[in-house]
Formats: C-alpha cells, sequence, structure tokens
C-alpha cells in the first residue's frame, strides 16, 4: 500500500459554563439551557484519506474497542450519509480526560466529521454535519457549530455567545462519571421533590451560574465533593457537564497558574485558556 499523507486536527475540550436543566423529551433526554465555552485543551487527531474504503483506528482505547469509538463512528457516519468510497486511517492522541463532563470523545468525534467533510470533498453544510453529530451524542454539534455558544433543546438549538478572554484551572476528582445514570438519578429526584426543573431561571436570564447535575454527581461521589470544597478556597467553582471535573474561572493567566501550582501536587488538574472559537474551521 502506498504510503499515507497525515494531517493533523485539534479537538477541544469544552466547559458548561452554566448548565439548567429546563424539561425533558418524550423519549426521555432532558432539555438544557446551558452556556458553552471551548478551552485550550485539546486531543488531537491524525488522519490520512485511504482509497479502498476503510476506516482503520491505529491506536484504540484499552477500554474503547475500535469499532465503537466515536472517531470511528462518525467516519462511518458519513461514509453511510454521503456514499464516499474513501476511507480514512485515524490516530487519536488523548490529552483530554475521559468522563470527565468535558466532552472529549463528542469533540473527536466532531473534529472527524469536519475534517472528512472537507478530506473526501463531501460538501456538506456545517447545519447537515451538525445534524448528523447528533446522532452520535448530545454534545457533538456545538463543536461542529465552531463558536462558544448558548444551547438549548439537547444542545443542539445553538445561539453564538460572546465571552471574555478567561483562563480556567480544571480538576479531575479520581472518578470515572456515566452521563445517563446521572441524568437518571436527577429525573428520580424529580419524583421526590429533590430536584425541579430550572425553567424560571432560564426564562429570567438570571445569569448567576449553576449546574443543576452539581448535587447529584457532588452526593454519588464524595471525591467531587471534595475538590468543589476544595477549588472554593480561590473562588466559585463549578462542575461542567455531568461531571466528574470541577472548574474555576480566573481572570489572568498569573492568578490561573497560582492556583495551578498549589493544587497540582494534590489532583490531576490542568490550566487551560479559554478560546473564542473552535480550532477547526471548515473552510465557510
Ligand atoms: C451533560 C452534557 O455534557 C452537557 O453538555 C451533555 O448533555 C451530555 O452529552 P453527551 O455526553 O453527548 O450525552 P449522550 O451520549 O448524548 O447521552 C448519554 C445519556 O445521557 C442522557 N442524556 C444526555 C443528554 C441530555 N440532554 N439528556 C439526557 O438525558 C441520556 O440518558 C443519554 O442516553
Ligand atoms: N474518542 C473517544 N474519546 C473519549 N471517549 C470515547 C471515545 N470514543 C468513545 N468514547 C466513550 O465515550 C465515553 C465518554 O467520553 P467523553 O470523554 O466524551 O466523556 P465526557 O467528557 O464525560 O463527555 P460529556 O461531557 O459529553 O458527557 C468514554 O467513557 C468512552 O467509553
Amino acid at each position: 500500500m502506498q504510503a499515507q499523507t497525515f494531517h493533523t486536527f485539534p479537538a477541544p475540550a469544552k466547559l458548561n459554563l452554566t448548565l439548567l436543566i429546563t424539561g425533558k423529551r418524550s423519549d426521555g433526554y432532558h432539555l438544557l439551557d446551558t452556556d458553552f465555552r471551548f478551552i485550550d485543551l485539546c486531543d488531537s487527531i491524525d488522519i490520512a484519506v485511504r482509497d479502498d474504503g476503510v476506516i482503520e483506528l491505529l491506536n484504540p482505547m484499552p477500554d474503547v474497542p475500535a469499532d465503537s469509538d466515536l472517531t470511528v463512528r462518525a467516519a462511518r457516519l458519513l461514509q453511510h450519509a454521503t456514499g464516499s468510497p474513501l476511507g480514512a486511517t485515524l490516530r487519536v492522541h488523548k490529552r483530554i480526560p475521559m468522563g470527565g463532563g468535558l466532552g472529549g470523545g463528542s469533540s473527536d468525534a466532531a473534529t472527524v466529521l469536519l475534517a472528512l467533510n472537507r478530506l473526501w470533498g463531501c460538501g456538506l453544510s456545517r447545519e447537515a454535519l451538525m445534524q448528523l453529530g447528533v446522532q452520535l451524542g448530545a454534545d457533538v454539534p456545538v463543536f461542529i457549530f465552531g463558536k462558544n455558544a448558548r444551547a438549548t433543546g439537547i444542545g443542539e438549538q445553538l445561539t453564538e455567545l460572546a465571552l471574555a478572554d478567561a483562563w480556567y484551572v480544571v480538576c479531575k476528582p479520581p472518578v470515572h462519571v456515566a452521563t445517563g445514570p446521572v441524568f437518571q438519578e436527577f429525573s428520580q429526584r424529580l419524583l421526590t421533590g429533590r430536584a425541579s426543573f430550572s425553567i424560571m431561571r432560564s426564562l429570567s436570564g438570571a445569569t448567576q451560574k449553576q449546574n443543576d447535575l452539581q448535587p447529584v454527581v457532588a452526593e454519588i461521589y464524595p471525591a467531587v465533593k471534595q475538590v468543589l470544597n476544595r477549588l472554593s478556597e480561590y473562588g466559585s467553582p463549578l462542575m461542567t457537564g455531568s461531571g466528574a471535573c470541577v472548574f474555576l474561572e480566573l481572570a489572568n493567566e498569573d492568578q490561573a497558574n497560582k492556583v495551578f501550582h498549589s493544587l497540582s501536587g494534590e489532583m490531576t488538574v490542568y490550566v487551560a485558556k479559554g478560546l473564542k472559537a473552535h480550532p477547526v474551521s471548515d473552510g465557510e
């Protein structure tokens, strides 16, 4: 086989700067009102086009078989939707912790859709890619949308959000949180009055940040609560997505570095800059 030419594409993590749950759809998915921000903590994906139609992942992760990996699923979905006869060899460099609420798998999938749409010459619009992406996960569309955004629906109705420069300290408690069970527990709590939909807060446009999944996760996973407590010594931390990661927004890089250095001996911690936009543009 001919030597393959690889192109490298970044896949940034996201933070949910606020996350309100406003309702539930008939299929069980929850309706959200959430502000997404991309940060410069990124995976990267090497992609080479091949002409035999095969989708191959060179370095599957130990606990995710290649066929289940969101990068492979994204490539196959695009192939199926467009009828492209081309294939791809993929290599994923993970930096974004998994099960952290940072959307790493979703971002990897979005980057593959954006990159292969271009490399295969499919010519799908951004909207069409977003519609494909949501089939892989509720967090995929925002990464294709490509801008920091307020999201409603299950995360697929997006409006651009202008955000000031900011730096973030992101801590990863030593637990892996699965998204589905956290939403299920939230729903259970609705029945017993221990949780409620944040409809009024959403409608009123209240600016105070909160994450409606945080009380659920902090109770089930004491490690998350501990990290929230520790970070609150420096400001007002919040959990991102369905956890487990917890972040603190700082006004400048110096402050972020100071907090980072005081925590780095104790836990897994990252310092990241908020991005203005997704680093992959689809050429539009
Ligand atoms: C919590 C967030 O990270 C916020 O950005 C996302 O809403 C989660 O998005 P995601 O990880 O892409 O989630 P998916 O893979 O689509 O969904 C996993 C499971 O979480 C539940 N789920 C997810 C998203 C949502 N809006 N409501 C839900 O109830 C569903 O049971 C679903 O089967
Ligand atoms: N390329 C991939 N990278 C990471 N996880 C993947 C990938 N492909 C499949 N997965 C599966 O998806 C799960 C969720 O991964 P991800 O890193 O997106 O979690 P998360 O940050 O909690 O997501 P979210 O914020 O969207 O809930 C992983 O535990 C893994 O089993």
